[in-house]
């Protein structure tokens, strides 16, 4: 079991970077109040995501849509109020991101919440624009490809991305050029285990994988799912409820680390081939 070390040096950016090169697993979970945060904290995640999830999770909407970016700011304040070692990422909620004027203004908002890196949706011209825009005014940009809920409505449903031969192509140029113009970090979503390996081992950043196989230089859950708590819609196939065999709260965040760590989740049955 994962012995919680209180003692280790809070996270920083440039050392998510030396753990990629290191082959030190990253672990991360998301949060949304400072009761969690502490738990999460004491548990030894390393990056705490304040993801637009909330909206689905926390308000009881049906997509991350109708999230604002003051609710966002909210929660980091209530999440950074309860951590000392992990790295708070916040998400730039839906069109927070569509200029470069709105997105530092949204950043900005969140990291005097206290988020040290924003994480956004999609690799588009303007997004690119924007990583760039954000990057220069040193602010830390976590990118996220693959399925990106904000895109729900013209995806038409939450499904796994990058299957067919062109797409795969498509998201392995978006993976280069949100790292190019200067992310630090990157979400991969419901893709493919061999894909998303492939990104991993191209990628000059750690990615963090979702649905993406075990190859990723990290891992993420929604807080609510790996607790077992019911999300809504029907439950992903990377959902795996750790409460069971972690026996508390605390103890399911640490089973959750450990397995991350040690390279049994997720396993083949929580990934898509
Ligand atoms: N509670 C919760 N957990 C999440 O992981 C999550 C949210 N909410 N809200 C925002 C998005 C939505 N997410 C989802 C939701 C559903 C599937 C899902 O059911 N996927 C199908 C894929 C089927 C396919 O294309 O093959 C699955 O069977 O897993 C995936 C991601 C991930 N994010
Ligand atoms: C699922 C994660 C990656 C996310 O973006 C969120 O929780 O909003
Ligand atoms: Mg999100």
């Amino acid at each position: 079991m994962y012995t919680a070390t209180p003692n280790d040096a809070p996270w920083t950016v440039p050392a998510l970077a030396q753990a990629k090169r290191d082959g030190r697993k990253l672990v991360m979970l998301t949060c949304y109040d400072a009761g969690f945060a502490r738990t999460v904290d004491a548990a030894g995640i390393d990056l705490v995501l304040v993801g637009d999830s909330l909206g689905m999770v926390v308000q009881g909407h049906d997509s991350t849509l109708p999230v604002t970016v003051a609710d966002t700011a909210y929660h980091t304040r209530c999440v950074a109020r309860g951590l000392s070692r992990a790295l708070l990422v916040a998400d730039l909620p839906f069109q927070a991101d569509a200029s470069t004027d709105r997105a530092l203004a949204a950043s900005t908002e969140l990291l005097q919440a206290g988020a040290a890196m924003v994480k956004l949706e999609g690799a588009a011209p303007h997004k690119l624009d924007v990583i760039r825009h954000l990057a220069q005014r040193e602010i830390p940009v976590c990118a996220h490809l693959g399925l990106t809920p904000q895109s729900v409505l013209r995806l038409g449903g939450y499904k796994v991305q990058g299957r067919e031969a062109e797409a795969a192509r498509r998201l392995q140029e978006d993976a280069r050029a949100v790292a190019e113009a200067g992310a630090d970090l990157l979400v991969l979503e419901c893709v493919p285990t061999p894909l998303a390996e492939s990104i991993t081992r191209e990628s000059p950043i750690p990615t963090i994988g979702i649905g993406a196989g075990p190859h990723c230089d990290g891992q993420v859950l929604v807080l609510h799912d790996m607790l077992g708590l019911r999300s809504g819609h029907r439950r992903p196939r990377f959902v795996k409820d750790f409460l069971e065999e972690g026996g508390s709260v605390q103890g399911a965040m640490e089973a959750y680390a450990d397995a991350v760590r040690s390279g049994t989740f997720p396993d083949a049955a929580h990934s898509y081939a």
